[in-house]
């Protein structure tokens, strides 16, 4: 995509200048930064080509325009209300997310090795906005399961990605695919490579949401790992870091689980970031009312 048309396209936000190019990537710096909140993270469509848009770090007011990704986005449909998206976030934001995601992992309220139905799950966890109680099945203000600690709030950084994740969906594909998902708790799981989790049914949130068929949005960061689903047969689908996964519509109730985590898979400019915490990442939104 010719770095005119990224710049017409930045344009439309505000007064915008190009302020160096490199590996791939446009630097477009605002001179309004009231602009910046405006500006959707994720991905932007221009001419029909993919554009990748980093929010500025704070202090820089620089955007990074990724003109030329390394992987293509690509929209896969496994079934009705089944959606696999490849590499939809960009290695820059997955940098990002692996080391604020890890920060908040390491804090009092960080991961945590839950038990479920009297066993030790294969995985750590923790939770943003509301806690998913392993042992009521229902979500908590509090830790209630492990020990008592108020959850954190999900950090705005996270509530906007859901929404252009949402937003993006709805820009790719012709129809309007899930109703719209407002991500009220972000649950974080990691699992090393010797990690799994067993077939099960996302349905702790309310009727309502469930009959509605809002999805659960999830991202995975890391290791690839082997994804399973169990509709009218067994089926199985390889995710790996960026991908995104959604699930709703008249899936929502589908038997989903994670039947192995591959060593060794995860990218190369991603491994200095995972190194405290080796294995894979992943992230489901969801909305609970
Ligand atoms: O790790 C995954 O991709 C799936 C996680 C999941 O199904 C869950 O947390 O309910
Ligand atoms: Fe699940």
């Amino acid at each position: 995509m010719p770095s005119e048309t990224v710049l017409q396209h930045m344009e439309q936000f505000g007064s915008a200048k190009i302020v160096k190019r490199c590996r791939g990537y446009l630097y477009v710096k605002f001179t309004d930064p009231e602009v910046v909140p405006s500006v959707r993270a994720v991905r932007h469509v221009v001419n029909g080509a993919s554009l990748t848009v980093e929010p500025a770090l704070a202090k820089k007011k620089t955007w990074h325009c990724q003109i030329d990704p390394e992987f293509p986005v690509r929209v896969r449909r496994l079934g009705h209300g089944i959606v696999h998206i490849q590499n939809m976030i960009s290695m820059a934001l997955q940098r990002q997310l692996v080391q604020r995601v890890l920060k908040l992992g390491q804090s009092p309220t960080g991961f945590y090795r839950p038990t479920f139905e009297g066993r030790q799950m294969h995985l750590s966890t923790f939770c943003l906005g509301r806690h998913w109680d392993t042992r009521s099945h229902t979500y908590t203000q509090v830790r209630s399961d492990a020990d008592g600690f108020p959850v954190p709030e999900m950090p705005t950084h996270l509530q906007e990605l859901a929404s252009g994740i949402q937003h993006d969906l709805n820009q790719k594909c012709k129809e309007e695919m899930f109703p719209h998902m407002q991500p009220e708790a972000c649950i974080v799981n990691h699992y090393s490579t010797e990690g799994s989790l067993g077939l099960h049914q996302d349905l702790d949130e309310s009727e309502a949401s469930l009959r509605a068929g809002i999805p659960v949005i999830s991202l995975s960061l890391g290791c690839s790992a082997r994804y399973t689903m169990d509709q009218t047969e067994m089926q199985s689908c390889l995710l790996k870091s960026g991908d995104i996964f959604i699930f709703g519509g008249p899936a929502r109730k589908l038997h989903h689980g994670i039947a192995k985590v591959f060593p060794k898979t995860t990218p190369r400019k991603l491994k200095d970031d995972m190194a405290k915490k080796p294995g894979r990442l992943n992230l489901t939104f969801r909305q609970i009312h």
